[in-house]
């Protein structure tokens, strides 16, 4: 353009021309178009009209063709920051979809650790009410021994083994059921405790239960009477049966071995024996005559078990056996 206003015609054309060969790249498109307007201009000088409308035809058609790329650049760039400005709301709304997440898992975390603690807790009182209960029901049965039993040999004490006693005589009565007591006393006792300390007749007593708990069955009650008394009840067993048993009884008492005491003595036992009469309405009356039975036994030199008989007590109610 600049030959062609200085009116160096040729000039311009040459260059428009070299242009104008130029491939139709969009790079290229302004150049072209200028260069198209140029020989149009050249053409027009010289009066070649025809040719100048052409050129200029064809510059119009860059022109258009530069303002439809402009436009296709434009639609682009439009769409590019309608996808950057789409994307950038969803990247926000991700973010926030992210913090409502993190702030549910908070809250469900929190809710969980809650229901941990109050299950700990719970589990905590149950286990701590259940031990005090174990404790207060262990505590329960040791008093009950306790009232029950006699702390040096541990078997029931007089009041609790009469009461048993009592009710299984009453069974027994009612039932027409044999029922026996055998009364046993350690014998010369206080020269065992005289000759080898109270400690060792301690040990002489509980040896002695030990030795008959072993022998006893299931339904007899032995039950120390007081000091180095002992009584043996014995539901549905007569009187044959229940001697022979205080026989064994006082073999196996005098076969004791003492050694372990620290002392060398002989135990023996002296035993009386008594059974229900169809008359006897409580168990008094037979540990009496069971009494009676071991007096004799005494009074016969002791280490022996001796049968109630008529013979005791002539004016006692008839013996049925
Ligand atoms: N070590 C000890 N001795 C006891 C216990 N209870 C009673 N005794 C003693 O037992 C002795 C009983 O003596 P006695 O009643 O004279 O009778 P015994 O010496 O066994 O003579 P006999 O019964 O006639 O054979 C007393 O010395 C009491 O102190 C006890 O729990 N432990």
């Amino acid at each position: 353009m600049t030959y062609f206003y200085l009116d160096r015609f040729q000039q311009a054309e040459f260059f428009a021309e070299k242009v104008n060969e130029l491939p139709l790249a969009p790079n290229n498109l302004l150049v072209k178009k200028r260069a198209n307007e140029a020989l149009s201009l050249v053409a027009g000088k010289r009066g070649q009209f025809d040719k100048a409308y052409q050129y200029q035809v064809v510059a119009n058609a860059l022109s258009l063709q530069i303002l439809n790329e402009q436009k296709v650049k434009e639609n682009a760039y439009q769409m590019a920051r309608f996808d950057s400005v789409e994307k950038n709301r969803e990247n926000t709304s991700l973010i926030q979809d992210h913090e409502l997440l993190m702030q549910q898992k908070d809250l469900f975390m929190k809710e969980k650790s809650s229901s941990i603690m109050f299950s700990t807790l719970l589990v905590g009182v149950s286990v701590g009410l259940l031990l005090l209960l174990i404790s207060a029901w262990m505590q329960r049965n040791q008093f009950m021994k306790q009232a029950q039993c006699d702390g040096l040999t541990g078997i029931f004490n007089r009041r609790t083994g009469q009461e048993l006693a009592e009710n299984e005589f009453i069974e027994a009565q009612t039932a027409r059921e044999p029922f026996c007591v055998l009364l046993m006393d350690l014998d010369l006792f206080k020269n065992i405790n005289d000759q080898f300390g109270h400690a060792t007749g301690d040990w002489a007593l509980k040896k002695f239960t030990a030795v008959i708990a072993a022998l006893l069955r299931p339904n007899d009650i032995f039950t120390r009477m007081g000091g180095e008394e002992f009584a043996i009840f014995m539901p549905k067993i007569d009187k044959l049966s229940a001697m022979e048993f205080a026989e064994r009884i006082r073999i196996e008492v005098s076969q004791i071995n003492t050694r372990y005491s620290g002392h060398e003595f002989t135990i023996t036992v002296s035993g009386g024996v008594s059974y229900a009469n169809k008359d006897d309405l409580s168990l008094d009356p037979l540990i009496q005559r069971a009494d009676l039975a071991l007096y004799r036994a005494k009074h016969n030199g002791r280490n022996c078990v001796v049968c109630y008989d008529n013979s005791f007590a002539p004016h006692t109610p008839s013996d049925p056996a």
